[in-house]
């Protein structure tokens, strides 16, 4: 019997393999095989397979360990989580931590304050357990605690019915996006350079990405004149522009708009009916204090009467800011005049999914709601805040410094967000031996940069960029104690490349 066994599932595995796939490349919806991610693509793929050989044989590479710069995800290069948050969200996870009976244990551990709030995702407009589904947009005492916070930040007051608590700021733009694209010829107009969440989802959902070019003369600036260009080259290709996405603070170039040029592009989007898509997820990553951070609904409520009508979709996440709250899938997604029925289909999309996830949705509050001067861990959440803050100023200012005092490279000032995106003139010679290895010019360089120090990147062309123009993008997240030795990596292994390929 056993023997028959054998035989039979033997056959029955060659019948599989002789059969063609259900599930091939070939077979699978081209619009998936159409994406491309390049936060996490070739060169980061790379990054990983050296990490598996340093593992096996430490001393078998020219460099100890993976320096991942190719991803603002703070907490993997050691940044620690705020206390108060991680006191909370462990609180609201152990049931038994709340109980009553273990209240006087549990204050040997835990301050007061965060005990208190932990008790309050359980209260009316809350839920019963974090394992419980919630509301489809999520807990209305956490939305009730968004709005609050919105009015504060803004000076306008808004309804907990327009937020949407996501998962992560991603899983909202693509819900956006996809609901936008009704067919091949819909348009959304994306920055160049953008953060590739949007033309990746563009390429997904079939719809139209229309790009726009920052301008790297300027700053990275946005100017009306290249959206009005950028519009109308859609247009002459019967693309019609249905949304413009913005990202303030941006990625991967870290400019910061100004109060007029956000007016200026409310008054664009208004004049051609485009819903104005408000990427704000780096709204706290604000270094320059001459360019602070303004939201794009408080600047349009801000305007006069002929403009309240604009469609404007304003995206949070908990994955920035101070906190790096990356993997516990945070954010929110606000509305504002987007028509009922309308909200009617994104609530049903909401719903499809069932709910964000709880711990998620308690670390949005606890980032738009953190401890109160007089709160007991007020001082210290604080402090904690501060030092962040401080630090990355440092870092971001260092990092572009020492950018633009490397051969070949300029790099414009990272005013927010964790990024800089130095400019490379790279020789002709380093573009020949690229195109000898079948590779783009600036991912050439990123791999060599990857193979010769450990250093992990991300390519201009994964951002997308200006054509003849060459950069990559770096985060300065490494701890300070550790960015003197990750600055000089780069820029011993850049001298290096210019001297070998200097035409
Ligand atoms: C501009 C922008 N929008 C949305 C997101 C998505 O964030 P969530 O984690 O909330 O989904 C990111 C993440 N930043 C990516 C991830 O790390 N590095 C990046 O460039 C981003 O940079």
């Amino acid at each position: 019997a056993s023997r028959t066994m054998s035989v039979r599932s033997r056959s029955m595995q060659v019948s599989a393999s002789a059969k063609s796939k259900a599930l091939s490349y070939e077979s699978i919806n081209h619009a998936v095989r159409n994406a491309e991610y390049a936060v996490r693509g070739a060169i980061p793929i790379r990054a990983e397979q050296l990490k598996l050989i340093l593992d096996k044989d430490p001393g078998s590479l020219p460099f100890k360990k993976i320096i991942h710069c190719n991803i603002g995800n703070p907490q993997a290069l050691k940044q620690k989580p705020v206390t108060f948050f991680r006191q909370v969200v462990s609180l609201c996870t152990n049931p038994d931590l709340l109980k009553e009976e273990n209240r006087e244990d549990v204050l040997k551990l835990y301050p007061e304050d965060a005990i208190e709030r932990a008790h309050k995702y359980f209260e009316k407009g809350g839920t019963v357990s974090t394992g419980a589904y919630t509301h489809s947009q999520g807990m209305p005492v956490i939305r009730e605690s968004v709005a609050k916070f919105v009015e504060e930040r803004d000076g306008f007051p808004t309804s907990p019915d327009r937020l949407f608590l996501t998962n992560g700021a991603s899983a909202g733009v693509q819900m956006i996006l996809n609901l936008l694209s009704a067919n091949p010829k819909v348009g959304v107009m994306i920055p160049i350079p953008q953060y590739p969440l949007y033309s990746a989802t563009m390429a997904m959902v079939n719809g139209t990405a229309v790009p726009y070019y920052l301008d790297e003369s300027l700053g990275w600036s946005i100017s009306i004149p290249e959206l009005e260009r950028a519009k109308e080259e859609a247009e002459n290709l019967c693309v019609s522009t249905k949304a413009l996405v913005i990202i303030n603070p941006g990625n991967p170039t870290g400019q910061c708009l100004t109060w007029d040029q956000m007016e200026n592009i409310i008054k664009f989007c208004h004049r051609n009916s485009l819903v104005l898509m408000a990427d704000e997820v780096y709204q706290a990553n604000i270094y320059n204090d001459d360019l602070p951070f303004h939201s794009f609904r408080k600047v349009l409520k801000s305007m006069p009467m002929q403009f309240q009508d604009l469609e404007l979709i304003s995206f949070h996440s908990t994955s920035k800011g101070m906190i790096g709250e990356c993997g516990m899938r945070g954010g929110y997604m606000h509305l504002t005049n987007i028509e009922p029925d309308v909200q009617a289909e994104i609530y049903k999309c909401c719903s499809i999914q069932l709910c964000p996830n709880v711990p998620g949705q308690i670390m949005t509050d606890l980032m738009i709601n953190p401890p109160k001067e007089g709160d007991a861990s007020y001082q210290t959440f604080k402090d904690e805040n501060n030092t962040i803050l401080e630090s990355l100023k440092r870092r971001a200012a260092k990092l572009v410094t020492a950018f633009n005092s490397m051969e070949n490279i300029t790099c414009e000032p990272s005013s927010g967000a964790m990024y800089a995106f130095p400019n490379i003139a790279l020789p002709q010679r380093a573009i020949d031996a690229a195109a000898d290895h079948n590779v783009k010019p600036d991912a050439f360089y990123c791999l060599q940069l990857l193979e010769e120090t450990g250093v992990c990147t991300v390519p201009g062309s994964g951002f997308k960029q200006v054509p003849g123009t060459f950069h990559f993008r770096a985060t300065f997240l490494p701890l300070e104690e550790d960015f003197d030795h990750f600055i000089g990596l780069i820029s011993d292994f850049n001298t290096k490349f210019m001297e070998k390929y200097r035409s």
